[in-house]
Order: C-alpha cells, then sequence, then structure tokens
C-alpha cells in the first residue's frame, strides 16, 4: 500500500496529555469527513476544521510507495537520537491510511506510535496512544484509548451527550478513556469557547481544559 502525505514536521504536541513532547507529525492527506475544499465546508459532516491536510505539497509531504520508505521519512525527520522517539499520525483522518505495515516499519525504528483521530474507523492494533476526537453526527466506532478529546461546543455532541449514552464516570459503559478533554472550538467564537470550556470544567471536574498551546506560541 501506499501512502499519500500532506506534511511531516517536528513540533511539540501541542494537546492533551502528552502536551510538549517532542514529536513528529504525520499528517495524512485526506478525511471521510469533509472533503477539505472551502466550497464543500457548509454541506460537510465536520465543519469547524481548522487544518489543511489537501494533497501532499506541504514540507516534507508527498507519495510514499512503501512503509519502509515513510517510516525512514520520519526518522529522518527526528533526527539522530534513539532515544523518547515519537510519531503522532494525524490528518486528516489518520486511520483512512495507517495500517499494521506502516506500524511494524516505525516500531522498528524505536518511535511511540500515536494516532490523532475522529473515531469513526476502528484503530489497528500497535498504536501506544490513541486520542480520539468524536465529531456530531457520526458513530462512534473507536471507543477505548488513552484520551478523549471533545471540541467544545458542538452542537449535538456536548459532552452530556456521550454520559446519556453511557452513564457512570470515566470508562462510560464500553467508552473507555483514561483522559476526558474538552477543547474550545477555535474560529470566530474562540474566546466565548474557550470561556465556556473553563465553565464546564469547573462545574464537571471529570472533564479537564486541552488548550492548543502549539498557536498560543506560534509554532506548527
Ligand atoms: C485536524 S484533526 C485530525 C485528526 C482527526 N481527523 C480528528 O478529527 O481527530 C486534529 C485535532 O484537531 C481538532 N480540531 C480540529 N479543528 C479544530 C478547531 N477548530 N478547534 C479546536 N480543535 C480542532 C480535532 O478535533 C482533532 O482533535
Ligand atoms: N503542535 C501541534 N500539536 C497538535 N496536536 C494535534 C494536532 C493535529 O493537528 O492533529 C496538532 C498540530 O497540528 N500541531
Ligand atoms: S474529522 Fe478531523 S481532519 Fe476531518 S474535517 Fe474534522 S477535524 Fe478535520
Ligand atoms: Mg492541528
Amino acid at each position: 500500500m501506499s501512502y499519500t502525505v500532506k506534511e511531516l514536521f517536528l513540533t511539540l504536541q501541542g494537546e492533551g496529555a502528552q502536551a510538549g513532547r517532542a514529536a513528529v507529525f504525520c499528517r495524512f492527506a485526506g478525511c471521510n469527513l469533509w472533503s477539505g475544499r472551502e466550497v464543500d465546508r457548509a454541506d460537510a459532516i465536520c465543519r469547524f476544521c481548522d487544518t489543511d491536510f489537501v494533497g501532499s505539497d506541504g514540507g516534507g509531504g508527498g507519495r510514499f510507495a512503501t512503509p519502509e520508505r515513510l517510516a525512514a521519512a520520519i526518522a529522518a525527520c527526528w533526527g539522530n537520537g534513539r532515544r523518547h522517539r515519537y510519531v503522532v499520525f494525524t490528518g486528516g483522518e489518520p486511520l483512512l491510511q495507517l495500517d499494521p505495515a506502516l506500524i511494524a516499519a516505525v516500531k522498528a525504528l524505536d518511535f511511540e506510535i500515536a494516532v490523532e483521530t475522529n473515531g469513526t474507523i476502528a484503530a489497528p492494533d500497535g498504536i501506544d496512544w490513541i486520542c480520539v476526537s468524536p465529531k456530531a453526527g457520526t458513530r462512534l466506532v473507536q471507543r477505548r484509548g488513552q484520551e478523549l478529546k471533545l471540541v467544545f461546543p458542538q452542537a449535538g455532541l456536548m459532552p452530556d451527550d456521550l454520559d446519556d449514552i453511557a452513564p457512570g464516570g470515566i470508562a462510560l459503559g464500553d467508552i473507555d478513556f483514561v483522559h476526558r478533554w474538552v477543547q474550545p472550538m477555535d474560529g470566530p467564537a474562540q474566546t466565548r469557547n474557550t470561556e465556556a470550556a473553563v465553565a464546564w470544567c469547573l462545574a464537571h471536574p471529570d472533564w479537564r481544559l486541552s488548550l492548543q498551546t502549539h498557536k498560543l506560541i506560534g509554532i506548527a
């Protein structure tokens, strides 16, 4: 299988429980919830996306013919050190492309593997850190992982709606995550959304605030 990558870059994970950790970001092209074209945004299932994932023209992007070639590009992006290697597969929707062969190839180069997914596709085995960010109007297929990161507020998918599906603490029935975050929706109402997210966490201490810290400090 070949892989289409929008961009590859070394930065700090900006969000969630791994915020501040050095990581190679492998941003796959394409998503199942939006074409990525502005003309289609209003009709998309996911309408608030902050990311350009169309094509393969970003820094380090391209078509990779084999898992070994993509893994080698990820390792080159990291540099020489073999310790604490960390790759975050994102997109677009990474689970459209991330497969067992690529997981094995980056593992062979000593990487710990994380994924940022919308939760509509089951994750393959072998991923060390699964962050699911569910989207209103979709079925939550990937219901376990390390973190659940809800972009907030989303009409039709408030944290309460998840409780309705399966009440009772962090393990919500078969919805089972170690951490639960609300992340203010970036966009025109960002300030108001942040205030609302703070208020939510104060009233619901089982949820924590995730800020997009890379945006705060002006890195990718
Ligand atoms: C661009 S998405 C790519 C991964 C995957 N498709 C997903 O949605 O989880 C990466 C992360 O950014 C979040 N995100 C996207 N647009 C956002 C926005 N406008 N404000 C805050 N977070 C956003 C997503 O929910 C997800 O957690
Ligand atoms: N620094 C940084 N951290 C991130 N965490 C999740 C991101 C994403 O777009 O998936 C992201 C991103 O785009 N940049
Ligand atoms: S699911 Fe993720 S990549 Fe796709 S449009 Fe929504 S936020 Fe963007
Ligand atoms: Mg991002």
